[in-house]
């Protein structure tokens, strides 16, 4: 039975810039049956929604499901993950003094590898998409593992449960242990055809599941493995994914092994070594870039490269502060969050934007950076859920299609809930599971969606849709 038109009523808080989000109240949004957003009216009462819109689209109220955000409620983009390694969920949290290179050793490499075993992967994968979407997260750019049954699996599950995924089989032919590396180059291919493949064939049309080629990171491939990625990259058209400059031992070790000689880039820099690979394109997620240097991040911006910021992570492996607004922003490199799970330590994009908004306070207060002041390094509620949102999109190759309250736009979206608190102290509103965020009623509608930001979880997601479905509600 196709799904019915829907309109959604009550208040909606959208970014509409970088620096600017909207809220529009007393607001009616509709919904056709594929689940485009076919109307947004402003200060439009259910009665006149009734009235004026649906008999301009030709819907019979009968027919129609109606959606009401309630007192304390309002209707929020979902959020995109623009980094997640799902085959690392059981590690969340788990990382000890580690960084980057230990950690991938004594945590992660054997902890991806142990995903061969489908009944194992099936129990994570299905966690790890229930999970994300409990926060909000209506779309993630997935790192499984190397293992082809296992990944195609993730995709099948992201397409049942109806999250909108782009899921990546992971490369690595060196530097790497025995068990958990590509045979060869040639084998690392046919593994990643034959998930390009697989995901074809779950979504033709990938409309909810597209393959994402994923380099793990230039010390893990061989020369000829970047290469003939970037080449199917440019021969499919499909999005890349990978790590660049996250920590600074990585940095000196990728120095060491991809010189001049060996890449024919111009200089020994990460990203002049992706560069020369073909790597380096307008579908290519960079995730961290925390230390990339001033022409790093000039030739990413000419590519048009993407940036994954990851602050939960950088923080938790003591990468560094990346200077989000200097690097990526004020030179007009789109930008998104990443949990990067298990690197970071939480599955949750809301935690990725508070700790981007505190992390980049500490770039702030770090005075300088390369002799270069950061005081305007800052970013604001404002900011980080662009970022969350109309960012993520962007970097993900989505950018007309999700993020935002506009006609055309699929209506991927969370019903955020926060408590009221009556007169007696009590919570009046909801299902008494409202969580940490608590509102008198005397804030304007920018200082409560910043308590959200900076105290909400999951139990302020209420419900979330996708493509106009509802996959997630909160019981
Ligand atoms: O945060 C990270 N997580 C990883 O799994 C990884 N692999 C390479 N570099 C990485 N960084």
């Amino acid at each position: 039975m196709a799904a019915p038109n829907k309109l959604f009523l009550g208040s909606f808080v959208h970014s509409k810039k970088l620096k600017e989000i909207e809220s529009l109240h007393n607001a009616a949004v509709a919904v056709d049956s594929s689940g485009k957003i076919v109307a947004v009216e402003k200060d439009c009462s259910e009665g006149r929604a009734r009235e004026t819109v649906l008999p301009r689209l030709g819907w019979r109220e009968d027919e129609v499901e109606v959606v009401r955000a309630a007192d304390g409620q309002f209707f929020f983009p979902g959020f995109i993950d623009t980094h997640i390694h799902a085959s690392q969920y059981p590690n969340v949290g788990i990382f000890g003094e580690s960084t980057l290179l230990d950690w991938l050793k004594k945590y992660t490499f054997p902890l991806e590898a142990s995903l061969a075993d489908s009944t194992k992967a099936r129990q994570v994968y299905t966690r790890v998409i229930r999970k994300t979407l409990s926060h909000g997260t209506t779309c993630a750019a997935y790192y499984a593992t190397i293992d082809v049954p296992s990944t195609n699996l993730l995709a099948d599950l992201c397409h049942t449960a109806g999250q909108r995924a782009l899921v990546g089989r992971i490369c690595m032919n060196q530097n790497s242990p025995d068990k958990y590396r590509d045979a060869s180059v040639e084998s690392a291919i046919a593994d990643t055809r034959a998930n390009i493949e697989h995901i074809r064939s779950i979504d033709p049309s990938m409309a909810l599941v597209r393959p994402i080629i994923t380099p793990r990171f230039a010390p893990a491939c061989s020369v000829d493995l970047m290469r003939q990625l970037g080449a199917l990259a440019k021969e499919t058209g499909l999005p890349i994914q990978t790590h660049i400059s996250e920590n600074t031992a990585e940095i000196a070790f990728v120095g060491e092994l991809f010189p001049p000689s060996v890449t024919g880039a111009a200089d020994d820099t990460y990203a002049a070594v992706y560069d020369a690979c073909g790597l380096l394109t307008e579908r290519t997620i960079l995730g961290h870039a925390v230390h990339l240097t001033d022409s790093e991040a000039e030739l990413v911006a000419r590519r048009k490269a993407k940036i994954s910021h990851c602050p939960c992570s950088n923080s938790a492996l003591t990468s560094g502060a990346a200077p989000v607004r200097r690097q990526f922003l004020d030179r007009g490199i789109a930008c998104g969050l990443g949990t990067d799970m298990s690197g970071g330590y939480s599955p949750s994009v809301l935690e990725a934007a508070r700790q981007a908004a505190l992390v980049s306070r500490q770039v702030v207060l770090s005075g300088t950076v390369d002799g270069k002041r950061e005081d305007g390094a800052a970013l604001s509620v404002d900011e980080v859920l662009y970022l969350a949102t109309r960012g993520g999109a962007e970097v993900v190759g989505l950018a007309d299609k999700v993020g935002a309250f506009e006609v055309g736009m699929d209506w991927d979206v969370q019903l955020i809930g926060l408590n009221i608190v009556g007169e007696d102290g009590e919570v009046i509103n909801g299902d008494g599971d409202g969580g940490d965020v608590d509102v008198f009623g005397w804030e304007s509608w920018p200082n409560q969606v910043a308590k959200w930001v900076y105290n909400g979880d999951d139990r302020n997601t209420k419900k979330v849709w996708v493509k106009g479905r509802l996959v997630h509600e909160r019981r």
